[in-house]
């Protein structure tokens, strides 16, 4: 199938343009799909967890109602169910086609100009490399068989930073990632906060009746030369770990669509894709969704139900959340949680919150993580953690911080 075209009707606007327009407090997203900016306020959607598909189709019915032209809702939900969410209806809605990667501001412009970045790693690498050997223990036990482990880096500037060249550079990198900025201010906050990043993970998009799920698990860091490369997705295909990893999301996302879907089509076998930093196993998960005019098969409510997959918590998904929430020193709040739009239909398109960073004022706080199974081997996984964060560290300017 294709998947959902952010373009509707037809796109008024270029892409380059939307982002050009861009400016702290709107909500942008792109992929290879299309790009969206939208503007403004008309509705906030406040739900407890489960229960916000269900508000959000409430809010959409009602800002039809009051007349305003394309609603849409658009936003971020944290990792842990009681996490922060930001999810609003826009006033405005600009609609554009994919990016090109070209952009409006010029190519090589620094982020933010700064060079005198500080960067507090939490915890420090052997510190995460000791919690990879912890989670190794629970693993032993039967406890667990996998975990998804994260590490953040905070950075601080000496000036404020600029969030939409961070953006634009995040676009020009990978057009074709799902790329995001999301005004997540709460109250009480005493300055914008605005979650960045440059997904590569599809969690669910819908068009009509018909859904896909793109899900990664089992990765490896890209390098500069192509043959190393090459021989780096032919490792990774061939790992028995890292395929173990990544088959217990892909069943997990086949088994939940499934509770929606007539059929659901698993691959037999994952394929390898890169990103400008990264290779990963992924399966394209394809399904047909029983009844397309129940609002509990939105896209948000499909995103929900999926939440968290595998590729960011682990199996089973209590005892992972658990074992994070023991062995992470630090918060996750938005990182490995989700960010899209869902329209008046239900169509769609929802990512994991990864490759991303919360940027207030002259702090940016990064997330990665990796997962961990049997076999995992601590300097491994703590290397890949390193590579993952080269997407952010990258469009900041910072290639080897981590
Ligand atoms: C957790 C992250 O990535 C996830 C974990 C992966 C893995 O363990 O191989 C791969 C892709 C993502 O699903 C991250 O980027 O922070």
């Amino acid at each position: 199938m294709s998947t959902p075209a952010l373009v509707r009707p037809r796109p008024v606007h270029r892409a380059s343009d939307l982002l050009a327009a861009y400016l702290p407090g709107s909500f942008y997203y792109s992929s290879g799909r299309g790009s969206l900016l939208a503007d403004g306020v008309h509705s906030c959607v406040r739900a407890r967890p489960g229960a916000r598909a269900h508000a959000a189709a409430e809010a959409l019915d009602a800002a039809a109602l009051a007349g305003l032209a394309d609603p849409v809702v658009v936003g971020a939900l944290g990792f842990r169910p009681d996490a922060e969410s930001s999810l609003v209806v826009p006033a405005v809605v600009r609609r554009a086609g994919a990016p090109d990667g070209a952009g409006a501001r010029p190519p090589g412009e620094p982020v933010p100009g700064h060079t005198d970045w500080a960067v507090t790693p939490r915890p420090e690498p052997e510190g995460y490399a000791d919690g990879v050997r912890r989670a190794l223990d629970l693993i032993g036990t039967g406890e667990v068989s996998k975990v998804v482990l994260a590490r953040c880096l905070e950075l601080t500037a000496g000036a404020p930073v600029a969030v939409p060249s961070l953006l634009a550079r995040l676009v020009r990198a990978d057009p074709a990632a799902h790329a995001f900025a999301v005004d997540v201010t709460a109250p009480g906050d005493q300055a914008t906060r605005t979650l960045v990043g440059a997904s590569p993970e599809l969690l669910v998009a819908r068009r009509g009746a018909m859904v896909v799920a793109n899900p990664l698990a089992g990765s490896l860091p890209r390098c500069a030369d192509e043959a190393e490369n090459r021989g780096r997705v032919a490792a990774l295909l061939a790992s028995e770990k890292d395929r173990r990893e990544h088959a217990h999301v892909a069943a997990q996302v086949g088994e939940v669509l499934g509770r929606f879907c007539t059929e659901v089509t698993v691959p037999g076998e994952p394929e390898v894709i890169g990103t400008p930093t990264m290779w990963h196993l992924s399966s394209r998960i394809t399904g047909r969704l029983a009844d397309p005019a129940d609002p509990a098969s939105s896209s948000l409510a499909l995103a929900e139900a999926l939440h968290p997959t595998p590729a960011v918590c682990g199996v089973p998904a209590a005892g992972a959340r658990d074992a994070i929430a023991e062995l992470e020193p630090e918060d996750r709040g938005y990182y490995s949680g989700l960010v899209g739009w869902t329209g008046p239909d239900g169509d769609g398109e929802w990512v994991v919150t990864i490759r991303s960073a919360e940027v207030c004022e002259r702090t940016v706080r990064l997330h990665a993580g990796a997962g961990i199974v049997a076999g995992s081997d601590p300097a491994a996984e703590l290397a890949e953690t390193s590579a993952k964060f080269r997407t952010l560290l990258r469009a900041l300017g910072l290639e080897d911080a981590a």
